[in-house]
């Protein structure tokens, strides 16, 4: 924060560090720190009358206090008011303060949520005040998001010196306030810091309170315009044209043992009418599993190396064993045209990752797998043509702004094989132009599902068994445990002992995350050659694992994971001409999410469906990895309820840019301030 604004704030040195954790960094970004949620110390609910589950004040006299030791040490106070019911106080941090305040014959205030405890009706840490000091609040307190070290009365106070501060005035053309029926900002953001005494809990909770439509107006506006003014910059921007010769890529293309999909020839035109453009190509590679986005990117890659002037190309995954994978395949492909293929990950030892970046500063080494590793500050291209990104949306935020300002006037590239459902692809991925590998190859056939309650594992086994005495292969995944990789082995590893035991005549191989790279490879080497018949894994073979003779899945505790991992799981069979079946089996009792989950898999097979399912389950945010990267996109508009307003934001962003460009500077000022990029990232 800048001195200035912080001396203007009156805000010490350790709170501008607090806020500045929050991103909060201007006056602007203060005003525009919305409340979570609000509390209400306006009334007084009988405790027989108090709701369960929601937030509400009771007022009583303390009737018993002790402290309890078992199961841990816990401060109970039990109050009663006038209505004669009774609710439990507990507190399992507690000060000497609070033995005091809650002295038995005291009057007590409790703010808190009320819930079914084992010894009756309780409320846990809740705010205490004694009523003789405090009135009743006027009005609703709004509550922040905030982080630690700092408490709501200073970051309220903050907001509201902002307020006083900031210049509020209207900035968006009064026409399309009036179109929109929104209110003016100023009056918005006043109720929601403020709200007037007549404002109830219900209301100003309800998203789709005008105040509330405003803000978020205002923050898709805000995306909406940033992603267009970071694509007009694109589009006036010069890449160097790569145009390819063909040679290599007809070498390559001969020794496949396939030809190329109609839908993947299409694909990989439009690929190479962008690269011969000198304008940089932003594109996204679509298709789903098993649609064989893998030799697109490869004979894409070809277009730029084959290119004169001594281009690079690099292709980057999210994650080392996704990124293995690509670099496996690729060196499988490249290799034998006399291209030097060059891996860098952040496990590789620092003398290999200071070869590795000096072939690449020099243009000895001209194609790079691996992962974010490869755009790290120093790593230097010596002529970078073109970058492919696979599963970009697992990115971070700050890797992505970093793969953005290394790839500034470079093609872009992005697979991926979670499509993007519509309402994100009108929002965070609006600047890419988009390919759609709408076809699988020839001879496929339908992967048989079927759910299977876990006591029915011999069924199960037999199978197994059954698959292999035919000549094919099955992968058997085991549960997924995400608190510990020591368990996760573990039962790897019994999984392994017990397949043994259970089925004698099959040859069972395994595979988990923490084998060396040249254990895995062996492994997988006698699984693809046939020599093994049953390969147990952990879900390292979620991604990119090919080996079309593999015509079963059997998937234990399918219940604990995800719909797109399932998928992705799922899609590692019926990739031959043998009929796949993926045997999902699980354990109960299910959760709601879980139970739905299972039944999303079951019924669908499309991985389009899939993701929409998985959107409408899971909350953009989580869909997109947000919550991973740790800085929210979107603050307060949501995909899902707020499509309409999304809609009227992406009409209105192009007008606003050809008619209004002072507003739109302004707009984004207030909006972007000190998060540059954030929304477009
Ligand atoms: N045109 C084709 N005809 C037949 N087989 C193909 C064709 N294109 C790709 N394949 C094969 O299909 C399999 C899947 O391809 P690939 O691994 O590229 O899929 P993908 O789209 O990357 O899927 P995933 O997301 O599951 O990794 C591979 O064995 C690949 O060799």
């Amino acid at each position: 924060m800048l001195p200035e604004t912080r001396q203007l704030l009156k805000i010490t040195d350790h709170t501008a560090d607090k806020l500045h954790k929050l991103h909060l960094n201007s006056a602007w970004d203060l005003v525009l720190h919305l409340p979570l949620r609000y509390e209400d110390e306006t009334q007084i609910v009988p405790i027989a009358h108090a709701p369960l589950g929601e937030p509400c004040q009771v007022e009583g006299e303390v009737v018993h206090l002790h402290v309890q030791y078992q199961p841990r040490k816990q401060l109970i106070a039990r109050i009663q008011d006038e209505s004669g019911a009774i609710l439990n106080l507990r507190f399992i941090h507690f000060y000497p303060n609070h033995v005091k305040q809650l002295a038995e014959g005291q009057m007590v205030r409790a703010l808190g949520e009320i819930k079914h405890g084992y010894h009756g009706d309780e409320m846990i840490h809740p705010k205490i005040k004694s009523p003789d000091k405090t009135d009743l609040a006027q009005s609703l307190t709004p509550i922040y998001p905030t982080t630690q070290g700092l408490n709501q009365p200073i970051l309220r106070k903050a907001i509201n010196q902002a307020l006083e501060t900031v210049d509020l005035q209207e900035v968006l053309p009064s026409d399309i306030l009036h179109d929109l029926r929104l209110p003016e900002l100023a009056e918005s953001l006043r109720v929601l810091h403020n709200p007037p005494p007549h404002l109830d809990m219900k209301t100003l909770a309800n998203g789709a309170f005008p105040a509330w439509q405003r803000l978020k107006f205002d923050e898709l506006l805000a995306q909406q315009l940033s992603m267009r003014l970071a694509k007009q910059r694109r589009l006036s921007g010069s890449a160097k044209p790569l145009r390819g010769t063909g040679e290599l890529s007809a070498k390559l293309l001969a020794k496949l043992p396939f030809t190329l999909t109609a839908a993947q020839q299409r694909v990989l035109d439009e690929i190479a009418a962008d690269l011969a453009q000198t304008t940089p190509m932003h594109r996204l590679l679509q298709g789903d599993v098993g649609s064989g986005k893998t030799i697109v990117a490869a004979l894409s890659a070809l277009v730029a190396l084959e290119s004169e002037g001594d281009f690079q190309a690099a292709i980057m995954a999210p994650t080392e064993i996704l990124a293995e994978q690509h670099y496996v395949k690729f060196k499988q492909w490249f290799e034998p045209l006399g291209i030097d293929v060059a891996w860098l990950s952040g496990s590789l030892k620092k003398k290999e990752k200071d070869q590795v970046k000096t072939q690449l500063a020099n243009g000895t080494i001209r194609l790079a797998v691996g992962t974010h590793a490869l755009f790290q500050d120093d790593v230097v291209f010596h002529n970078l043509g073109l970058v492919m990104v696979d599963e970009q949306h697992r990115f971070g935020v700050a890797q992505r702004l970093a793969l953005k300002n290394k790839g500034q006037d470079v093609h872009q590239l992005m697979m991926s094989a979670t499509p993007i459902p519509r309402t994100l692809a009108m929002s965070f991925f609006a600047d890419l132009d988009v390919s759609v590998i709408d076809e699988l190859p020839p001879n496929r056939t339908p992967i048989q599902t079927k759910l299977i309650h876990s006591a029915r594992r011999s069924q199960v086994e037999g199978f197994v068994l059954n698959t292999c005495q035919k000549g094919q292969q099955a992968y058997w995944v085991c549960p997924l445990i995400e608190e510990s990789e020591t368990l996760q082995l573990q039962t790897a590893t019994e999984t392994l002992e017990n397949l043994q035991a259970a089925l004698p005549s099959l040859n069972i191989g395994l595979v988990h995350g923490r084998m060396k790279a040249a254990e895995k490879a062996a492994v997988m080497a006698e699984f693809i050659a046939g020599k093994i018949n049953v390969l147990v894994a952990t879900t390292v073979i979620e991604v990119g694992v090919d080996v079309p003779n593999a015509s079963l899945m059997v998937i234990e505790h399918a219940e604990r994971m995800g719909l797109s991992q399932l998928h992705q799981l799922r899609g590692r069979v019926g990739r031959g001409v043998a009929a796949s079946s993926c045997l999902l089996m699980f354990t109960e009792p299910l959760s709601q999410m879980a139970r739905e989950r299972l039944k999303v898999i079951y019924e669908n097979t499309d991985g389009f469906e899939i993701a929409r399912h998985d959107l409408n389950l899971r909350g953009p945010g989580e869909f997109l990895g947000a919550r991973q990267s740790g800085a929210p996109m979107l603050r307060f508009a949501d995909l899902q309820n707020d499509l309409i307003l999304l809609e009227k934001a992406r009409e209105i962003a192009p007008k606003l840019i050809a008619q209004h460009p002072e507003v739109v500077a302004q707009h984004l000022q207030r909006w972007l301030g000190s998060r540059e990029g954030f929304l477009a990232a």
